[in-house]
C-alpha cells in the first residue's frame, strides 16, 4: 500500500528532485506533478502534497491545500513568523489538517542554526551572512530569516543583539533585530554562516551545501511525519526533536 503524493513546482530544481524520491521509494508514489501552468484540483488526487514553488505563491498553494484537506509539506521559503501566524490564523478549527513547514532540509544546516541559537544567548554581537547560486530569487534565504528569528526568540531576557547603525544599508537587512547579508553568486550552492562576537572573541557557525543531495533524507522524513502531524509544525529540528535543547531564555 503506497502513499499517493502531489508535488507543486514539480519542474523545478527542487521540485524535480522530490519527484524523482518519491518515486525511488517504495511507500510513495506520484500522484501528480503540477508546474505553474497547472491546476491546483490535480493535487486532490494525492493523499499528501510538496510545495516547491516560489515565495508569492506557497502561501496560496498552503491555503488550498488545508482549504480541502490535504496534508502539505512546504520546502519554499518565505515562511517568516508573521506568515506562519497569518497561516496558523486562517487554518483556525481545521487543526485535523497537518502542514510541515521545513526552512531547509539539511541535517547540517538544522544543526548549524541549533549551535548558533545556543551560541547567540551568551555573545553581544550576531550577524548571519548567507550566500547562494545566482539562480536564487529570494533573499533573505528562508534559513537565515527562521535563524534570525529563533536567535532573537532564545536571547530572552538578554534582549536584542547590539547591531550599532543598522539603519546604515550596507550593514544588512534587519531580520527579527539581527543584521543579514546576502550573497546570491557564481559557484556556491548555500553557505550560511552566524558570527558572534564577544569581548576579545569571535564564534563562527558555518554549513556549507555542496549539492541538493543533502535535502534528500530530510525531504522523506518530512514526508513520512505529514500524515501523523496536526497543525501546522515548522522546521526539520521539531522532526528530529532537537526543538527543545539548548533554545532556552533563561
Ligand atoms: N527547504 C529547503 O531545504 C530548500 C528550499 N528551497 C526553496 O524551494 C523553493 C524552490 O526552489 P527551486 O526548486 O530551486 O526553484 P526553481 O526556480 O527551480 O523552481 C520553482 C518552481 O516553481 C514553480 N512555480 C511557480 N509558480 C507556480 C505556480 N503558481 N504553481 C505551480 N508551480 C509554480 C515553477 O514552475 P514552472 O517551471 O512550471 O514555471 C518552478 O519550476 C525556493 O523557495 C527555495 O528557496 C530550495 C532548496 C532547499
Ligand atoms: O534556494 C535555495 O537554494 C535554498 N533555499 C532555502 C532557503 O531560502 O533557505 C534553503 C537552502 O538555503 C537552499
Amino acid at each position: 500500500m503506497t502513499t499517493s503524493v502531489a508535488v507543486i513546482g514539480a519542474n523545478g530544481r527542487m521540485g524535480s528532485l522530490a519527484c524523482r524520491l518519491i518515486e525511488q521509494s517504495d511507500d510513495f508514489r506520484l500522484a501528480a506533478g503540477i508546474g505553474s501552468s497547472g491546476d491546483l484540483s490535480e493535487m486532490l488526487q494525492a493523499d499528501l502534497a510538496i510545495d516547491f514553488t516560489v515565495p508569492e505563491v506557497s502561501p496560496a498553494v498552503v491555503e488550498y491545500a488545508v482549504a480541502h484537506g490535504v496534508p502539505i509539506l512546504v520546502g519554499t521559503s518565505g515562511w517568516s513568523a508573521e506568515r506562519v501566524e497569518e497561516l496558523e490564523t486562517t487554518i483556525g478549527g481545521k487543526f485535523s489538517v497537518g502542514v510541515i513547514i521545513v526552512p531547509n532540509f539539511s541535517l547540517g544546516s538544522v544543526l548549524a542554526t541549533r549551535l548558533a541559537v545556543t551560541a547567540a544567548r551568551f555573545f553581544d554581537s550576531v550577524e548571519i551572512i548567507e550566500a547562494h547560486h545566482e539562480h536564487k530569487i529570494d533573499s533573505p534565504s528562508g534559513t537565515a530569516v527562521r535563524t534570525a528569528e529563533l536567535i532573537t526568540e532564545a536571547r530572552g531576557a538578554r534582549g536584542p543583539v547590539d547591531a550599532p547603525f543598522a539603519d546604515q544599508p550596507a550593514r544588512g537587512q534587519q531580520v527579527a533585530g539581527v543584521p543579514v547579508h546576502s550573497l546570491r553568486m557564481h559557484g556556491v550552492a548555500a553557505r550560511q554562516q552566524v558570527i558572534l562576537g564577544g569581548a576579545g572573541e569571535q564564534l563562527m557557525i558555518q554549513h556549507d551545501t555542496l549539492s541538493a543531495s543533502a535535502y534528500e533524507a530530510g525531504i522523506m522524513l518530512a514526508l513520512r511525519a505529514l500524515p501523523k502531524t496536526r497543525g501546522v509544525v515548522v522546521g526539520l529540528d521539531r522532526l528530529l526533536g532537537l526543538d527543545d535543547e539548548g533554545a532556552s531564555s533563561s
